[in-house]
């Protein structure tokens, strides 16, 4: 199926998923900072958790809900259909600027999700149809790790307009993720390029860069195709900010790493106005 045979979320001008064959590599911070700093640009953005079993988002963003609840049999009877009527909508958090929804909203941070996973894809395409978006530029997804669900029904289902791969240098990771990419790519959505996440390590007292994953010498001739759209070294600070809930795009926002953030969200902006451009 093409992708322009896809549904389109209303209002929403482009979806975006960021994600990787491998978990652990970054996938959530960088959709969360990407989020963040394309608001900080100028740009109206959502930002959908779609994990379900790992969600990481909610603490992020310090928006953690520690309570166990009913968990998913409180969000389904929300999310029967796609044109749920609007009183019936899931309003979204706003945090950073940026329109957040998250399964981790609905269940308590370490409670089990029992969904079996080959209804994972139903269940995320149904929360994206069932929350309150309004009129947004984008919407991006941050995938869980793997090619299973829901990657396979959104990549059938949805026109996904961008993917953003994120790995670590090391062949391990990238091995899964020339698989993630060899995916999109089979489903024809458009990959707008790869980060590169922790690409060493800056010592916070001299200051010198240490290799902590080797670089893979191997070649893997699809992925190194693809454009790189930012590296960022491994920073202890970042993985403390990220656990306060406060986006590194804005605490550490003068500093190269948060800077990264902001040369990533101009990139997205620019190839993305591209291809709309091409398309028209
Ligand atoms: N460049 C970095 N420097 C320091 N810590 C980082 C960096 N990138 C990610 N982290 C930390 O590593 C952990 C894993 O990152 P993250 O949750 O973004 O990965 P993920 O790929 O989304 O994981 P999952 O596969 O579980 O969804 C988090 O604690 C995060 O704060």
């Amino acid at each position: 199926m093409l992708g322009n045979q896809r549904e389109r979320l209303p209002d929403v001008g482009s979806l975006l998923v960021v994600g990787s064959g491998k978990g652990g590599v970054g996938k959530s911070t960088v959709s969360v900072n990407l989020a963040v700093a394309l608001a900080r640009a100028g740009a109206s953005v959502g930002l959908l958790d779609c994990d379900v079993y790992g969600p990481s988002v909610p603490m992020m963003l310090g928006v953690r809900k520690r309570a166990a609840s009913s968990g998913f049999r409180a969000m389904l009877p929300l999310a029967e259909a796609k044109n749920l009527a609007p009183e019936k909508k899931i309003p979204p958090l706003t945090r950073y600027g940026v329109r957040v929804m998250s399964a981790g909203f609905f269940i308590g941070e370490e409670q089990a999700v029992a969904a079996s996973s080959d209804m994972l894809g139903l269940l995320i395409r149904q929360l994206l149809y069932s929350v309150d978006w309004g009129r947004l530029d984008y919407v991006i997804l941050d995938l869980p790790p793997g090619n299973g669900e829901p990657q396979q029904t959104l990549c059938r289902e949805m026109a996904l307009d961008g993917a953003i791969l994120v790995t670590t240098p090391q062949d391990i990771a990238r091995i899964d993720t020339a698989k993630a990419l060899a995916m999109f790519q089979n489903a024809d959505v458009p990959v707008l390029g790869v980060v590169q996440n922790m690409d060493g390590l800056l010592c916070p007292h001299c200051g010198e860069r240490i290799e902590i994953y080797p670089h893979s010498k191997e070649v893997r001739t699809r992925l190194d195709q693809v454009p790189v759209l930012g590296s960022l070294p491994l920073d202890p600070m970042a993985a403390r900010w990220s656990d306060e809930g406060v986006p590194v795009a804005i605490s550490m926002a003068e500093t190269p790493f948060g800077q990264a953030f902001c040369t990533l969200a101009r990139e997205v902006l620019a190839r993305q106005q591209t291809r709309n451009s091409s398309n028209e």
